[in-house]
């Protein structure tokens, strides 16, 4: 999984502008586990501060994905660009480097290591500071000497994606944020998403079991059903389609 390479090849093709220039694109991606295709032809394009909801039903390839995009996975075919950067296939060191940060959904904690040292440990000149990723979660402002491990599910889940942000991220994947927590818990944290991507200009991709949760904070949305994509356009349009919205739950219109 580690990327040891001190070379970076990475082509740089037409670097962005500002503006609707997409920062995060994926074209014709697919990908799966050494033979196995589990997800096909996928592509999106998003500009800086998009926050871009993955949906679908149990086993339709959306952590296969998210992987993919981190660079966990070696790709079947197509390319994922950051920043105009076409990056290789399966080197997370090196879509990390240049802002391709996943929060996985095991959250991926040091536990025996306080709120503050996961913070300061994962801190990469120019992502939030440790102060300003508590404040994004005041939280744990209240629990920065306390181990991780001794942390509720919430409190933990907020950390996961506080260290993210320290990291610096232009595209930053969320995997199943809700995963084991309350509703409460889930109604006050992706909110959280949305002040992400509009404080700074990240793209967010958000895999979500709370579909109409996960709709109300993106603008984007995209239903992959069997490693395919049913359907792609503005969250808000999905939020009006009781068919596509089953879909989105159960994989069946
Ligand atoms: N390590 C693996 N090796 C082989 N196949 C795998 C592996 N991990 C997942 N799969 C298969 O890939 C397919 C997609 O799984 P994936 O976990 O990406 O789906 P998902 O949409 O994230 O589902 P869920 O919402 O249940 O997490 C499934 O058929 C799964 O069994």
């Amino acid at each position: 999984m580690a990327d040891l390479d001190l070379t970076d090849p990475a082509v740089d093709t037409a670097a962005p502008t500002g503006g609707e220039v997409p920062i995060f694109e994926c074209r014709n991606l697919s990908c799966g586990y050494g033979p196995v295709t589990v997800v096909r032809d996928i592509d999106f394009s998003a500009s800086a501060g998009t926050v871009l909801a993955v949906l679908g039903p149990n086993g339709a390839g959306k952590s296969t994905l998210l992987n993919t995009l981190a660079g966990l996975l070696q790709r079947v075919d197509g390319e994922v660009v950051i920043d105009g950067r076409k990056l290789r296939s399966g080197r997370a060191g090196e879509a990390n480097r240049h802002g391709v940060v996943l929060v996985p959904d095991d959250r991926a904690l040091f536990t025996t290591l306080t709120v503050r040292e996961n913070l300061s440990i994962a801190h990469r000149s120019g992502g939030l500071t440790v102060d300003e990723a508590v404040d994004m979660f005041p939280a744990l402002g209240k629990r920065i000497k306390v181990s991780a491990g001794a942390l509720s599910g919430g409190e933990q889940q907020m950390l996961a994606v506080a260290r993210a942000l320290t990291q610096k991220p232009r595209a930053l994947l969320i995997d199943e944020m809700s995963m084991g927590l309350a509703p409460v818990i889930v109604e006050e944290l992706l909110p959280v998403v949305r002040r992400i991507a509009d404080e700074t200009n990240a793209v967010v991709v958000l895999v979500e079991q709370h579909v109409r949760l996960a709709l109300e904070v993106a603008d984007e949305a995209m239903v992959v059903v069997h490693g395919g994509v049913r359907h792609r356009g503005p969250a808000q349009d999905l939020i009006g389609n009781p068919g596509l919205l089953e879909e989105a739950y159960l994989g069946e219109g």
